[in-house]
């Protein structure tokens, strides 16, 4: 049996993603413009993308929503998985979505992908229930709750909410959390441990990426 996930050292972790990441050229372009950003940390790691993609062509996804987009690698990710279908994408105004758009044109899938710009929680509120396939949250950690009740009143049953961040770099272990952010991972952490409404599954991938799919 295996008693405990593996430890990746950095040698491990190359393996990995040398024998089983298949980032496009373009997607590898786009990575490489992102890392020249401030805030390159942000975007998800290559690995966690392609999962991403799987995640859409497993459960045929043709409605997805995206929380939190940033130069547009996890949607890319996304929507080269769609066959058809639409991907909305919800972030703030930032020069960061020129480049997303950029990249979805040269990938020839920025016809099936609508970017609502505001907070999210606001935009999400807009939308009909139970209509969307798969829900990625990747934004401000600090509404992670809501986000959670919001997904699950969007998603059809047997639908995805997927979480990124959800290790938080290790800082979901304080006692004494030092911010809002790291409350907030903690409690939807908690919380979804006795959650019914969802099946669940804690990756330790990226920064920590949970799924959770809507029972009913
Ligand atoms: C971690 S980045 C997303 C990274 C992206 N998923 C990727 O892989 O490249 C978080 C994004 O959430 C956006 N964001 C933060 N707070 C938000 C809010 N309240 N509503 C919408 N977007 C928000 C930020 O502007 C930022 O682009």
């Amino acid at each position: 049996m295996t008693a405990q996930t593996l430890y990746l050292d950095d040698a491990l972790y190359h393996y990995l993603q040398a024998v089983s990441v298949r980032e496009t050229p373009l997607l590898a372009r786009l990575r490489v413009a992102t890392q020249a950003l401030p805030e390159a940390r942000w975007q998800v790691a290559p690995e966690q993308g392609q999962l991403l993609a799987l995640l859409v062509r497993l459960i045929g996804a043709q409605r997805v929503i995206e929380v939190g987009t940033f130069t547009g690698y996890s949607a890319l990710c996304m929507a080269q998985a769609m066959d058809h279908g639409q991907l909305l994408c919800c972030d703030l105004p930032g020069s960061y979505n020129d480049i997303a758009w950029q990249y979805w044109r040269e990938a020839a899938v920025a016809e099936r992908i609508e970017m609502r710009l505001g907070p999210a929680l606001q935009t999400l509120a807009t939308l009909p229930d139970e209509r969307y396939d798969l829900i990625f949250i990747d934004a401000d950690k600090a509404n992670y709750p809501l986000y959670l009740e919001e997904a699950l009143r969007l998603l059809r049953t047997g639908g995805l909410v997927v979480f990124d961040n959800t290790l938080w770099s290790g800082r979901v272990l304080q006692e004494q959390a030092d911010s809002d952010d790291t409350r907030a991972i903690q409690a939807l952490n908690l919380a979804l441990k006795n959650d019914l409404r969802v099946d669940l599954s804690m990756l330790p991938i990226g920064d920590g990426l949970t799924l959770c799919r809507k029972r009913l």
